[in-house]
């Protein structure tokens, strides 16, 4: 999506918005922060809490202190981004939503007047404690986006691939999404938008998903061909739009999951063998991701398979290449991770948790197909394996709730997913809790402010860069996070973490790690709620 005529001026400096760092919203009175035109660099103390067991077997707690030098550049990017599955349910609602926010559309509904916004995004819709007013004692909260220095959605460019050729304006039709309304505003701008050819192997994805594949790169197995044509796109849509960077979005259909084999897709160098051979196990996401990879374009999986073999992710880690996923958490399982974290937590014992959710869209035609549902199964089932682990008093070693998770296909309910769920828990002197939940989800509406919000994550992380404070005066190189983005956790069912690390799927321990780690990088301690201010006096 090029930028709206009267948008070129949001690129004065042709270096994003142009937005002078001056303008930030507040700055941090520190010994520690030192801010530059281009940069803001911290010195942060990360305190954690080391446990070690003496010779009784009893716990020792001791604070630990580990000094890290934090750098943020703070000139805003020209951000494009490009989706794969553009013409969906999702794609096409996210680029009809970032149009109608730059364009502060404001069209009829059945309540009146409505005006763009990016509700259910936790970057543009939330607010975070700065901290408290020295006066008042007051808390100051402050909009999430102006943590950091980060791209604004209204400026970000709008591209991508689809098996299906439709426009992306037949495509909204098609999605049943928006109001006719906000359709008739958005309509002419998104005819123009064309979806890239893709690549389709149709074992990967149900077989009802074949009528729509006619705008196809040839070429039904993973190829060379395949990864340099996708590298190209990227390439030409980057020059084409003038853009500083891309990132690339996979929210095309759920694909069945990919065998892991020993030769085949277990490191770097067998995944890029694959698929030079053309080896058939290799997936359209999986050939999306080594493209982006081999040109350090983060690449996030925003479905539950599993894009990232263990080859794709030992790539990354070789090229320092962001890659992140899976599965957007959109309704039923954000839910899920909150409830069973607040349940849990409160010492009530879960034994029981039935998830059933019908849905008429084309997401839920393709995981009518029961590989493609089981992929989803996966992801909507382990999300609560951290909050059931860690209450060792509720829950003995290897032992966790009963948990169910159906998916129907009922057309008539389009993409407005219901998600019927009953949560059956233990409590006092053998009594019990049933929780019902009823919950009308309007699945692209929920998904497409998490796009955004994975995107603008993603983006500052490339601006982030980090090094262990020298104590001997000695300045060690700047580096980059891991390759595997798990700050993006809070946006994703499954998320992936760097090998051998633990997955945080409880819903408030994700948010407190994004939230904290942006603080660190403008010099802040986390925030931890402890008001002594107002308990101590
Ligand atoms: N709330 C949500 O909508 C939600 C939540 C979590 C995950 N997801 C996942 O996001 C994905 C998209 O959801 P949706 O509702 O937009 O689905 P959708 O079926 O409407 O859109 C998927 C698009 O991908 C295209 N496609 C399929 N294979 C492709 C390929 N190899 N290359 C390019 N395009 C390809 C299809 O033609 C289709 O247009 C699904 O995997 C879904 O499970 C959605
Ligand atoms: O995020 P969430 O609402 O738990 O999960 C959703 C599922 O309930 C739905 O069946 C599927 O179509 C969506 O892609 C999404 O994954």
């Amino acid at each position: 999506m090029a930028p709206h005529a009267d948008d070129s001026a949001g690129f004065a400096n042709g270096y994003g918005r142009g937005v002078a760092p001056a303008q930030d919203l507040f700055t941090v009175n520190s010994p520690n922060v030192e801010y530059t035109s281009d940069l803001i660099k911290t010195k942060y103390t990360y305190r954690t809490t080391a446990v070690t067991q003496d010779a009784d077997g009893k716990y020792v707690a001791a604070p630990k202190e580990t000094l890290y030098d934090f750098k943020v550049d703070r000139r805003i990017p020209k951000l494009g981004v490009m989706l794969v599955g553009w013409g969906g349910n999702n794609g096409t609602t996210v680029t009809a939503g970032i149009l109608a926010n730059r364009r502060g559309l404001v069209w009829e509904s059945k309540n009146g007047k409505q005006e763009a916004n990016y509700y259910g995004s936790v970057i543009m819709g939330s607010t975070t404690k700065l901290g408290t007013d020295s006066n008042t004692g007051k808390e100051i909260n402050i909009p999430f986006h102006d943590l950091l220095p980060m791209v604004h959605p209204n400026d970000l460019i709008v591209g991508g691939w689809d098996i299906s050729g439709m426009n992306l304006a037949e495509a909204m039709d098609r999605a049943k999404v928006l109001e006719p309304t906000l359709k008739s505003l958005v309509r002419k701008e998104l005819a123009t938008m064309k979806p890239l050819p893709s690549i389709y192997y149709p074992d990967f994805i149900a077989a009802n998903q074949e009528e729509r594949a006619d705008n196809l790169i040839p070429g039904t197995k993973a190829s060379w061909a395949h990864v340099e044509q996708i590298r190209k796109d990227i390439r030409d849509f980057k020059s084409a739009n003038g853009l500083d960077k891309v990132i690339v979005q996979w929210t095309a259909n759920t694909e069945r999951y990919a065998d892991i084999l020993t030769g085949v897709n277990d490191t770097a160098d067998n995944l890029l063998k694959a698929i030079e051979d053309g080896h058939e196990e290799v997936s359209p996401s999986t050939v999306f991701a080594v493209a982006c990879i081999l040109d350090k374009i983060p690449f996030i999986n925003g479905s539950p398979q599993n894009t990232f073999v263990p080859g794709a992710i030992d790539l990354a880690e070789k090229h320092g290449a962001f890659i992140g996923g899976d599965d957007f958490k959109s309704g039923q399982t954000k839910m899920k991770s909150a409830l069973v974290d607040f349940l849990i937590n409160a010492g009530i014992k879960l034994t029981s948790i039935a998830s059933y959710n019908h849905l008429g869209n084309n997401d839920g035609m393709n995981l009518s197909s029961q590989k493609q549902f089981r992929s989803k199964e996966i992801s909507k089932s382990n999300v609560v394996d951290d909050m059931v682990a860690a209450n060792t008093v509720l829950y003995k070693e290897g032992e966790h709730p009963d948990h169910t998770v159906v998916i129907k296909y009922m057309p008539a309910v389009g993409d407005d997913k219901r998600a019927l769920d009953e949560y059956y828990a233990e409590i006092f002197l053998g009594g019990h809790q049933t929780i019902s939940l009823f919950n009308v989800c309007e699945d692209s509406l929920l998904a497409s402010p998490l796009i955004i919000d994975l995107v603008l994550v993603a983006e500052i992380m490339t601006r982030i860069e980090w090094k262990a404070h020298s104590s001997e005066g000695v300045d060690a190189k700047y580096a980059g996070f891991h390759s595997v983005l798990s700050i993006l956790s809070y946006m994703l069912k499954a998320p992936l973490t760097p090998p051998g690390t633990p997955v945080i799927n409880a819903l408030a321990k994700q948010r407190a790690a994004l939230t904290n780690i942006f603080r660190a990088c403008v010099g802040l301690d986390p925030e931890s709620d402890m008001t002594l201010e107002h308990k101590l006096f």
